[in-house]
């Protein structure tokens, strides 16, 4: 990490920080202070956003239904399946608690991210101690990426939308599969609510 003088924010992002077991106790050593931000979606959505990512690098690999359990009949969740691991956020998150206070962590809500990016921005802003920069008049939502997207880049002026691997469309999975990985992440994710003070709302 590059040196922070008075009045910067450094900044660093990597998907699987919030996953990986060694990263708390190294951020903390690194500096206690750090402020977290987690983007976290429905569980479900996210793995199958994950297999839809794998599958658009291995086209070979066998379907959603066949790697998400190892028992399907009996409703036998396969949690190795790391598609299916890194949803269980209150257990990610645990462990991050024995390093970090809560209030050094804001959860950015993905579904939120989409639907009113400025609105979930502006928490963001606040969390990290800024000014309200980024606002409304900042997005124009793009009919045929289906996503917000900037109305001006910074450095070029031009519109940017994110690259054609963010908003892919998912496979159609078997809705009998994925009202079983909602049972599945139903307590998990009722866990992961008290823990961070916030119905994410995805088991309405
Ligand atoms: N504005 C905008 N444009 C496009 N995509 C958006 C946007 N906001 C959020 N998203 C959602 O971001 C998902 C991809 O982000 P990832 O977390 O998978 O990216 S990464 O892990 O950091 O590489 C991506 O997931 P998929 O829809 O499964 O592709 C999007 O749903």
């Amino acid at each position: 990490m590059p040196r922070t003088l008075d009045g910067q924010i450094t900044m660093e992002k990597t998907p699987s920080y919030f996953v990986t077991r060694e990263a708390p106790a190294r951020i903390s050593a690194m500096s206690k202070d750090t402020k977290l931000l987690v983007v976290v979606r429905d569980p479900v959505t996210r793995a199958v956003s994950d297999y839809t990512q794998t599958l658009s690098k291995r086209p070979d690999i066998p379907s959603f239904e066949s790697l998400a359990f190892r028992n399907r009949s009996a409703g036998l969740v396969d949690r190795s399946w790391s598609a299916i691991q890194i949803g269980l956020y209150a257990e990610h998150l645990e462990r991050w608690l024995r390093h970090f206070p809560a209030r050094q962590m804001l959860f950015v809500s993905g579904e939120r991210l989409v639907r009113d990016p400025a609105g979930e921005l502006g928490r963001v802003q606040d969390f990290l101690g800024l000014k309200r920069i980024i606002s409304d008049k900042h997005f124009y939502f793009n009919q045929t990426k289906g996503f917000p997207c900037l109305k001006k880049a910074e450095g070029s002026g031009r519109p940017h939308c994110l690259g054609k691997t963010k908003g892919r469309p998912h496979p159609e999975i078997d809705a009998q599969v994925l009202r079983q990985l909602r049972d599945f992440y139903r307590p998990f994710n009722r866990r992961f609510y008290q823990m961070t003070g916030h119905d994410f709302g995805w088991d309405g």
